[in-house]
């Protein structure tokens, strides 16, 4: 049984681990592969490929935009095969010269196949069985599948298979209202594909602040048909397709036909199929691998990182703590924690939406003093330029102190202008002092953040006017 210093397991933030400083170690990267290519979610079937599908999306979309302020431009043709072939001839190159790097690395072997464990600190995989003194667990998550009847019968596209589709569909019935359905209603209705959202709760996108869930849920609304409060029941084939069969509070079933169904109901940590009780790793009740703020599990040597052990499911956290746990490795004398304060989130939607810190209802149940401020895009000069809306920045901050305690923004750009607001609660830097410390750049869309600190009504400051000529 061959024996290595260090395993880890999956090759997405896991393989981003192993820099020259692991040089010195024996190690094994055991990955199973995401729809046979190497180097996890984020690259093969999450951020990279669906931002990339984003903008082509944003810009077919932006023909209603340019309409409104004067612009006569054609309704967008979306090439479907020219932009998946674009963007997956880029994409799998780098998966299979990730491959080719591993591959050739004298201290690392690449085992292709399931690990599984089958003792304390051994791994079985690809028909045999591997032991090590130490262990990476990054096994992320996989969507989760539907357990209605009828799901077995029928084709059921998940964000794993959705962006290989060999021809775009006339017509698509997304199940589910959260980061990912969000996302692609956005990409295929702007392709031209007539696009329902099936939810099963009262709203879209609903662990947001309460008012960006409500008006992403409005304008989604206008644009395509949004389903709510609906329970499903069955799947079924259909003529050319698929018939989703729903119900609402009151038992009346609906039904929605179309050629094509995306499942986008969540995404479950891969732990529960690695038989971590073998090796004494324990998972909590959510089925996430448990981990300390050094990202150690409950067995000796052992570390899990990323979507297996992280509810935020988000890839800038996962990196986060594989750079913990990579420290933590190469100096087990001086280890560091991780830091899970202030994590940020964007949903690349329409418009986007970005969101740092406590939601309003979050703050209302934790019993908090706050105060609030609500800015348009509309009141700032760019926001005039783009005659805007829609979007606004919301800001909740301590009425005493001007410590921020959530920023949420909806509207163009928002996961960029989001990014001040970011430092100034990882920094502690008061709402007050970031308004008048700076210069803004006039009239940069960013005033609409400058504004809205300006106006959260704090202790021991005075609401400066609003400006009349700038
Ligand atoms: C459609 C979509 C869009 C997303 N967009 C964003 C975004 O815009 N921004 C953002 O921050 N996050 C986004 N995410 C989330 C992000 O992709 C994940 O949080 C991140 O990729 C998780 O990284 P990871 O290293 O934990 O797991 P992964 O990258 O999933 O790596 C896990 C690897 O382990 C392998 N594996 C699992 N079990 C085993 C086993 N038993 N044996 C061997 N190998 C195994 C898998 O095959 C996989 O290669 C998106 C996710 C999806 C699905
Ligand atoms: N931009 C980003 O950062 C980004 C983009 C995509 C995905 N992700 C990550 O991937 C994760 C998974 O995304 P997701 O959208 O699948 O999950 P999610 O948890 O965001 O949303 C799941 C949605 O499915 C609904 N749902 C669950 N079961 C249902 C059922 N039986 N019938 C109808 N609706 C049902 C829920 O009410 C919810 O609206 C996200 O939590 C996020 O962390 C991030």
């Amino acid at each position: 049984m061959p024996h290595f210093d260090l395993c880890v397991i999956g090759s997405g933030s896991g393989n981003s681990l192993l820099d020259e400083r692991f040089n010195k170690y024996k190690v094994a990267l055991v990955d199973k592969g995401v729809e046979g290519h190497f180097g996890g979610t984020c690259l093969n079937v999450g951020c990279i490929p669906t931002k990339m599908f984003v903008r082509p999306a944003d810009l077919a979309y932006a023909y209603d935009e340019a309409t409104r302020l004067g612009v006569r431009l054609e309704p967008g043709q979306a090439d479907w095969d020219q932009i998946r072939d674009r963007i997956f001839g880029r994409i799998d190159a780098i998966s299979s010269s990730g491959r080719d790097w591993r591959i050739q690395n004298e201290n690392i072997t690449l085992i292709e196949g399931e690990g599984r464990f089958v003792g304390d600190h051994t791994l079985g995989v690809a028909g045999g069985k591997l032991t090590a003194d130490r262990f990476v667990i990054a096994a992320g998550s996989r969507p989760h599948l539907l357990q209605v009847p009828g799901a077995d019968e029928v084709t059921v596209h998940t964000s794993d298979t959705i962006m290989r589709l060999a021809k775009l569909p006339r017509s698509m019935v997304i199940i589910g209202g959260g980061f990912i359905a969000a996302e692609f209603a956005h990409i295929f209705s702007s392709f031209g594909v007539k696009v329902t959202v099936v939810n099963r709760s009262a709203a879209l996108l609903r662990y947001e602040d309460w008012q960006v869930s409500q008006r992403f849920t409005e304008l989604l609304s206008k644009r395509i048909p949004v389903r709510l409060n609906q329970q499903l029941l069955r799947l079924e084939p259909d003529e050319g397709g698929v018939l989703v069969v729903t119900t609402d509070a009151e038992g009346i079933e609906y039904e929605y036909g179309a050629e094509v169904v995306l499942n986008a109901t969540g995404r479950i940590p891969n732990g529960d199929l690695l038989n971590l009780s073998a090796t004494g790793v324990a998972m909590n009740a959510f089925g996430y691998v448990e981990v300390d703020d050094q990202q150690r599990t409950t067995a000796e040597g052992i570390y899990a990182l990323g979507d297996v052990s992280s509810p935020w499911q988000l890839k800038h956290v996962a990196n986060h703590e594989m750079r913990v746990v990579q420290h933590n490795l190469l100096h087990p004398d001086d280890p560091i924690s991780t830091n899970h304060d202030a994590i940020p989130h964007a949903v690349f939607t329409h418009p986007q939406i970005a969101s740092v810190g406590a939601t309003e209802q979050e703050l209302q149940a934790q019993g908090r003093d706050y105060v609030k401020s609500v800015q348009d895009y509309g009141a700032v000069a760019y926001g005039w330029a783009m005659e805007d809306t829609e979007g606004f920045c919301k800001l909740l901050a301590c009425p005493h102190t001007g410590v921020l305690l959530g920023a949420h923004l909806i509207g163009e750009q928002a996961s960029t202008l989001i990014q001040p607001l970011i430092q100034a609660m990882s920094t502690g830097l008061r709402a007050r002092e970031m308004a008048r410390g700076q210069y803004w750049i006039h009239p940069a869309l960013t005033e609409v953040v400058e504004n809205a600190l300006l106006a959260l009504p704090l202790e021991g400051y005075e609401r400066e006017p609003d400006p009349v000529d700038e």
